[in-house]
């Protein structure tokens, strides 16, 4: 696991930052180390300035700005059975209507690009028509404009992982433990088992070394450890992407540990004079990302609300007097 990841391991905790997130579920009141922008988006949500910055100019120049989103834990919720995380509806209608008015929204994950295509139902949104997913980190990619899917060939090692599984699981008493086939990666998840967190800090080791002994590398997140490809994260997904449409400003929201690349990514792109806000989809399993955000909203459903807010404050910039 690379140094930068503070911990692998999911966080039973609630947020400790003190910040409070945007959305339907908001709580806590604004800490007292970040300035309020305007209302109508954040509601009492805290943003730091360098967020405030570029929200101004997300709202003063929406045909320049990319909507970079994660798919699980940000647009869809987390549940037990990944083939039944799908999009919440509202995050996708609000989509839709910002895909009218913006440069290009994008979703970087860790699914199939084709999967998250299938449980986003991004494919039969007019909105939604100029939208890009780039899956499994990057290395693939679907464009709505002509519906095409393209991506890297599947690493021949991952058949070898995934015979060498079943014997490991058994010899640690994991066997429940739900397997996720991607074709060019393999997951192994522990939500569904007696103890998620006690499962998956038991297989961290063997999985890493698994891992390693083929060449592939230990992707952990929300009670998942998945093995896949070295090479591609969704750092480099966002950089290329955002060279590729020339944005000239950016929005990304995630919420896990895989999206950390990308969060590095807007702060590299910041530094170097393009405006970028980093959203945390905030959840009580992982809060990694809430002090590296602009911004927190109350989970899937308050990105949601985020998202339907901006289009609220971005159609209405645009309507006539
Ligand atoms: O990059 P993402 O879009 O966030 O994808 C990361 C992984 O998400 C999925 O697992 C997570 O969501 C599941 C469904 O809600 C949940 O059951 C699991 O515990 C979460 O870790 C997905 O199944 C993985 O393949 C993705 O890599």
């Amino acid at each position: 696991m690379p140094d930068q990841y503070p911990s692998g391991r999911p966080s039973s905790d609630t947020l400790s930052n003190g910040r409070s997130p945007a959305g339907p579920d908001s709580a806590e009141s604004a800490g007292t180390d970040t300035s309020i922008t305007d209302a109508a988006i954040t509601g009492d949500a805290a943003i730091t300035d360098a967020g405030a910055e570029a929200l101004r100019a997300i709202l003063a120049d929406p045909e320049g700005a990319v909507i970079g989103l994660d798919f699980d834990g940000t647009i869809a919720p987390i549940v037990h059975d990944p083939e039944q995380a799908v999009a919440d509806p509202a995050a996708v209608a609000a989509l839709a209507r910002l895909g009218h008015r913006v440069r290009s929204i994008v979703v970087i994950t860790g699914r199939p690009a084709r999967t998250a295509v299938r449980l986003g139902h991004f494919a039969d949104q007019a909105g939604l028509s100029g939208m890009t997913v780039l899956g499994q980190y990057g290395v693939e990619r679907w464009d709505a404009a002509d519906g095409s899917y393209s991506g890297h060939p599947e690493p021949p090692e991952i058949a070898e992982v995934e015979s060498a599984l079943p014997a490991l699981l058994d010899e640690l008493g994991l066997t429940g433990a739900r397997i996720e086939h991607k074709g060019r990666a393999i997951g192994v998840h522990t939500r569904e088992l007696a103890d998620p967190a006690a499962a998956f800090t038991a297989l961290l080791p063997p999985l890493s070394e698994l891992a390693t002994a083929h060449g592939l590398r230990l992707e952990p997140g929300k009670f998942v450890l998945e093995i896949r490809a070295a090479g591609s994260d969704k750092g480099d997904a966002l950089r290329e992407f955002a060279a590729e449409v020339k944005a000239r400003s950016l929005v990304f929201i995630g919420d896990d540990l895989g999206d950390l690349p990308a969060f590095d990514a807007v702060r590299d792109l910041r530094d170097r004079g393009t405006p970028g806000l980093l959203v945390c989809s905030a959840s009580t399993e992982q809060d990694v990302l809430a002090d590296r955000s602009d911004l927190i909203a109350a989970g899937p459903s308050g990105v949601a609300a985020w998202l339907t807010d901006l289009a609220d404050a971005i159609e209405s910039a645009k309507a006539p007097a």
